[in-house]
């Protein structure tokens, strides 16, 4: 079976990434299978670019290989764009994603309804070695809602209401959360996807 290396720990994006790449006959690996001891990337960057890059080259440069990273958040008007690059360390460093979902309701306490628009942003970098590293950006626009929902997908699904949905993220199929996400607009643009396929 052809094989894609997706450099990320997260699990949420993991099973997205293969039921995205299953349909094509495609193995999904991530770092959480490389037997290797890995260093652990930091994000340093400004931007979802610039840390996706900081994954997918670091990997990439070690293993020799092509790689795909994905650096993802939640952009909050009303905070700003927070918590933005830092969404998954925006309750602290280690903090779950319930500490995270708990702080974006208390930040966003005394915002009304029609006031709490959002958008998921993903911005996935391929880097092959020798090569110059690209980017595909994908985002999907919706509000925060006052209380957590569902119990698919990950992150702040359960707080997220998609636009034209009554339903937030977590609530919907996950097959609907494929449709509709920020991620899967940036799969879909990835049209060179082919060339880091092993196998
Ligand atoms: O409800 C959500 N639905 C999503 O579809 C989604 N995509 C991203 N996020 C949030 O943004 C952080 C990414 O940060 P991030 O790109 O640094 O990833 P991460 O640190 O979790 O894993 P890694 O890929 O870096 O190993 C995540 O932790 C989540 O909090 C999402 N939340
Ligand atoms: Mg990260």
């Amino acid at each position: 079976m052809k094989k894609i290396l997706i450099a990320t720990r997260n699990k949420g994006k993991v099973r997205e990434f293969r039921d995205f790449f299953l349909k094509y006959d495609i193995e999904v690996e991530s770092l959480l299978d490389i037997q290797q001891d890995l260093p652990e990337v930091e994000e340093t960057g400004k931007t979802f670019e610039e840390n996706a890059a900081i994954k997918a080259e670091q990997i990439a440069e070690i293993l020799k290989v092509p790689v795909l990273a994905d650096d993802s958040g939640l952009m909050v008007d009303a905070l700003n764009g927070a918590p933005g690059i830092y969404s998954a360390r925006y309750a602290g460093e280690g903090k779950s994603d319930e500490d995270n979902n708990r702080k974006l309701l208390k930040e966003l306490y005394q915002v009304p309804k029609g006031e709490r628009s959002a958008r998921f942003v993903c911005v996935l970098a391929i880097a092959i070695p020798g090569e110059e590293t690209t980017f595909y950006r994908g985002e999907c626009e919706g509000e925060i809602g006052t209380e957590p929902k569902g119990i698919n997908g990950f992150g702040y699904d359960p707080l997220f209401i998609p636009n034209d949905y009554e339903q937030t993220m977590a609530e919907l199929d996950p097959s609907e959360k494929n449709k509709i996400s920020h991620r899967s607009h940036a799969i879909r643009k990835l049209e060179s996807w082919e060339k880091i396929i092993k196998g």
